[in-house]
């Protein structure tokens, strides 16, 4: 059956299916509404997480306005609308930034550009957008801008430009450079960064900053390995560490640098090492000296006594532990002093550093050279044999090998000298001994050497020790003999032709309270040596003294003069010539009886200022005589130029004056060269009437010997005075 027109529409549908049909449509569209509202309602949600928004505006519309996004509204500080303008007026772009989001609307081309807004309440934030244009729906084109707001980031990269900014200040104010330093997980390492002052430090082109290999090049080869392993042993146990190392410079000089990191485990696995390198080289220098100062000795430039002592101490205990010998050589120039008297203290001085300079040629490396003080040098040779036949032979071997090389004449200002040395050699490392007593062994031979005629060499020898050790002894007892009154004098007479006494010499003796009467031959070298024979000469002169005066009273001693010895050291030691006139005047011994006897040592030191003193003694009547004459170094013109009163033939000559012809000639001589100075003599040591003879014969007036009397007490004397 047909439907009837009412109710149907021109598409043959009833207006039942048209309110059916209506109905669906009405749903669909509710349901795509709501779907749309979510949607909107999502991506609102993502603008706001995203700190994003967009705008966008139909090409043809109304200049400036444009839609926006909710999320934009946001970002711009407005309340949602639906336009936004973007004109020249009434918009929140600064204006420094206007132009160029201007030309981003020109170009269109979706190019990123960061702008500033204003918001209403003042506050400026950063914008990030592209523009670009869209084919419209309606074949309208559209543009497109999408916003992001980027304020946060700006404020971290500026507040990251602010703290590099600082770091730079203060790395451009420390006298250094910083660094980071990073091992990669890989094993491979970079430089992320290092401060400007790497270039100054390091030597390096201003264009060369963060390649770590530049850097290394200027490391120093020899420490390149200690800083790897550095920086190995950091990344184990992520500790700080400090190292220091050379840097060559690419004139050769080097440099000290000083390096300290804090290592960081990086959570890929790699290192991060936070660093700073100071340049530290004054310090070294300044170290380097100090070191030099104490361990070096000035002149020579040679280890001194304190760093030869350290090494010797070494050598001794490396030797001992491992069984091998080492050998100390002590050597002493022989007759330096002459030379420093003579030529003076800079001639002195170059020949040490000549001697120095030839002594370090002729060893090797490994063995130490050091200048012990004065004209004295030690070689310590180490790592000599374990056998000690073997070792004795070597040691020698460089013994005379430094002598060939020392024996060689020497310019001195332009003039050829001659030295030679003497050496005591000590070997070490079969016993354990102290590095003094090493010493005092090799410098004992070395005197050994000296006594042996000088310029060769000695080995230490026990019974040298034992000698010393006695010697030691004997210096303790005659310090004691002293303070204790067990040095006395004994007197032997002088008489004339006729064989009357004229005069007596004192004679120091010391009654040793063990081994008896010490000889003077003993004790007095060793007074000499030890500084005793200054207290021991005052005790004689005064007992002396004391005992002119007894004489003075006397009538058969009153003309008696008396001859005291005065040892040089005695005589040279500033308050000699007043002490002898303030023991004389406390004495109240009359001078002109006091006879002072010198040796010709004296001769060989400062004749000016002997001849000085003995003046002075001289001016109140103190008579001089030199004694053991013949014997030693005086030549005619000091002679001459002494004010003496009398010489003393030596009893050496006296005694073969008879049988040697040679000692006859000599006697004869000297008496003929006393009498024309005009100067009295004295013959030591007659003991036979045909000594006595021949010396009167020739002209001699005076003698002392056994044949008038044997050394005795001042009573023995008044026996021989009243017989
Ligand atoms: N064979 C032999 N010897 C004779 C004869 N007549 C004397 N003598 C010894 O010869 C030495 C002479 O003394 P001197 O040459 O001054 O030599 C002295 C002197 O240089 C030194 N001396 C002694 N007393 C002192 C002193 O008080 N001070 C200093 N500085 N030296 C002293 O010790 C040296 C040795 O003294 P002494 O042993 O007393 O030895 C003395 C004496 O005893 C003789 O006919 N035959």
């Amino acid at each position: 059956m047909a439907r009837p027109a009412s109710v149907l529409n021109g598409d043959g549908l009833s207006v039942q299916e048209l309110r059916e049909a209506l109905a669906q449509t009405q749903h669909a569209l509710a349901a795509a509404q709501r779907q749309l509202c979510e949607q909107a309602q999502i991506f609102q949600a993502m603008e706001g997480l995203a700190c994003a928004g967009y705008w966008w505006r139909h090409a043809g519309a109304q200049a400036m306005a444009a839609q926006c996004s909710p999320g934009l509204c946001h970002i711009a500080g407005l309340p949602v609308q639906e336009s936004l303008s973007f004109g020249q007026d009434g918009c929140g772009i600064l204006p420094e930034d206007l132009p160029a989001f201007l030309a981003a609307r020109e170009r269109m081309d979706g190019t990123e550009l960061e702008c500033r807004w204003r918001r209403p309440d003042g506050q400026v934030r950063w914008l990030r957008m592209q523009v670009r244009s869209l084919g419209g729906v309606d074949g309208n084109p559209v543009e497109l801008g999408v916003v992001l707001d980027v304020t946060d980031e700006h404020l971290a990269t500026s507040q990251l430009r602010e703290q590099l900014g600082f770091i730079q200040r203060i790395a451009s104010r420390i006298p250094g450079f910083i660094y980071q330093y990073r091992i990669h997980p890989d094993g491979t390492a970079s430089l992320p960064y290092v401060s400007d002052a790497v270039h100054d430090l390091m030597g390096l082109r201003p264009d060369i900053k963060n390649e770590l290999s530049a850097l290394q090049q200027q490391v120093h080869p020899q420490d390149m390995d200690m800083l790897r392993s550095a920086i190995d042993q950091s990344a184990c146990d992520l500790h700080p560490w400090q190292r220091e190392y050379r840097v060559l410079s690419d004139d050769g000089s080097v440099r000290w640098h000083m390096t300290s990191a804090v290592p960081q485990a990086e959570a890929d696995g790699g290192l991060l090492l936070h660093g700073y390198t100071i340049d530290i080289t004054k310090r070294k220098q300044t170290e380097q000296e100090i070191e030099r100062l104490a361990f070096y000795d000035a002149l020579t430039g040679l280890p001194n006594r304190r760093l030869l002592l350290e090494r010797l101490q070494h050598a001794m205990s490396v030797c001992l532990r491992h069984q091998r010998h080492g050998a100390l050589l002590f050597i002493d120039l022989d007759n330096f002093k002459d030379l420093n008297d003579t030529l003076g203290h800079d001639v002195g001085d170059l020949l040490l550093t000549q001697v120095a300079a030839r002594l370090v040629q002729t060893v090797r490396e490994v063995d130490t050279v050091a200048r012990f003080g004065g004209d004295e040098f030690v070689v310590m040779l180490d790592g000599l044999s374990s056998g000690l036949a073997q070792a004795v032979v070597e040691a020698e071997f460089v013994a005379d090998k430094l002598l060939a090389a020392l024996n060689i004449p020497y310019a001195l200002a332009g003039q050829p000298h001659y030295s030679t040395p003497s050496i005591g050699i000590a070997l070490f490392g079969q016993e354990r001994h102290s590095v003094d007593e090493l010493l005092k062994r090799a410098d004992l031979a070395m005197y050994q050497a000296k006594a042996a005629g000088r310029n060769t060499q000695r080995f230490f020898d026990p019974a040298m020790q034992a000698a010393l050790l006695a010697r030691a002894s004997l210096e303790a007892d005659l310090r004691q003999g002293l303070a204790g009154n067990e040095l006395f004098v004994h007197y032997q007479p002088v008489v004339d032709a006729r064989g009357r006494v004229q005069g007596a010499e004192a004679l120091a003796r010391w009654r040793h309270p063990v081994r008896g009467f010490i000889s003077p031959a003993e004790f007095i070298p060793l007074a000499e040596q030890t500084g005793l024979i200054l207290p021991l000469g005052r005790h004689i002169l005064q007992v002396a003294c004391a005992q002119l005066v007894r004489w003075a009273r006397d009538p058969q001693a009153a003309h008696l003069s008396l001859a005291v010895n005065v040892s040089a050291r005695q005589f040279r030691q500033p308050g000699f010539v007043a002490e002898v006139l303030q023991t004389l005047q406390a004495s109240g011994a009359n001078p002109r009886r006091l006879k002072i006897e010198l040796t010709e040592s004296m001769l060989l030191g400062d004749l000016e200022c002997t001849i000085e003193r003995m003046g002075q003694l001289k001016r109140h009547g103190v008579g001089f005589a030199l004694d053991d004459f013949g014997t030693g170094y005086s030549s005619l013109s000091y002679l001459k130029r002494l004010p003496l009163d009398q010489v003393k033939i030596d009893q050496s000559f006296v005694r073969d004056v008879l049988t040697d012809p040679n000692d006859a000639a000599i006697v004869r001589t000297i008496l003929a060269l006393a009498q024309s100075l005009d100067l009295a003599v004295v013959a030591e040591g007659v003991e036979t009437t045909g000594q006595l003879g021949f010396l009167r014969l020739h002209g001699c007036e005076q003698f002392q010997g056994y044949l008038f009397g044997r050394p005795g007490s001042a009573e023995d004397m008044d026996v021989l005075l009243h017989a």
